[in-house]
């Protein structure tokens, strides 16, 4: 039998979503083309979702090409992640959407594999909790049927991704490996995570 969250031939049952609309100022260049041992922090991303059968990458037209990853224009341009998301959760198939930025390159499939594993019926997000305990909305699943209360917050001024799912319905998952959730907003964070991928470097 396969492993649930799994399909017959492999692939998983949910849709991935790259948000790629940002500005990178703290990191002084587009984060999404640094290079963390020799590949683009996109390409580390998109690995992990590579068995996806359908794979969303929110950005401008034309600023991206990532093989097997349609493009998905935003629908409010630079309006951060939680406007993101609204594009993927539009342009996805009915179902549970893993939605990660660029600049989590600690990503894995075992990740994604441990978040699919903790969905429980009626539940409209899955997000792990970082060592401090808070739960990460980057780098987490939500249900396409969260679409109209995105949409909603946006509509009021609203741009806190941690409020794309209401709590009571979100699946906190503990205890996944901290290295999964290094976040690269700076030039320091990159190269602090190419020490603790590459020790004695
Ligand atoms: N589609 C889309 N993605 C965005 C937008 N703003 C940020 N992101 C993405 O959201 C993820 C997290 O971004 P942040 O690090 O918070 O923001 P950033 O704009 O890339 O970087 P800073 O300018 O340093 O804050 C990254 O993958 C960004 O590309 C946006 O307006 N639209
Ligand atoms: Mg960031």
């Amino acid at each position: 039998m396969e492993a649930r969250g799994t399909l017959p031939d492999g692939s998983w049952d949910f849709t991935g979503a790259i948000t790629a609309g940002g500005r990178s100022s703290r990191f002084g260049s587009d984060k999404a083309l640094a290079l963390l041992d020799g590949s683009p922090l996109l390409q580390h991303v998109a690995a992990s979702l590579e068995p996806c059968p359908q794979r969303l990458l929110v950005a401008p037209p034309g600023r991206y090409t990532l093989d097997g990853w349609a493009p998905v224009a935003d629908t409010r341009p630079g309006e951060g992640p939680l406007a993101g998301l609204e594009a993927a959760l539009r342009a996805a198939p009915d179902g549970w959407v893993a939605f990660t930025g660029v600049d989590l390159p600690g990503l894995t499939r075992a990740y994604w594999t441990t978040l699919a594993q903790a969905r429980l019926p009626g539940a409209l997000s899955v997000q792990a909790l970082d060592a401090t305990g808070r739960p990460q909305p980057l780098g987490a699943l939500y249900h396409t049927s969260l679409l109209p209360r995105v949409r909603a917050l946006l509509d009021s001024g609203e741009r806190r991704l941690r409020l794309a799912a209401p709590e009571d319905a979100t699946v906190m998952v503990a205890g996944v490996d901290p290295a999964a959730l290094r976040n690269v907003n700076t030039p320091t964070d990159l190269d602090a995570l190419t020490h603790i991928l590459n020790p004695g470097q």
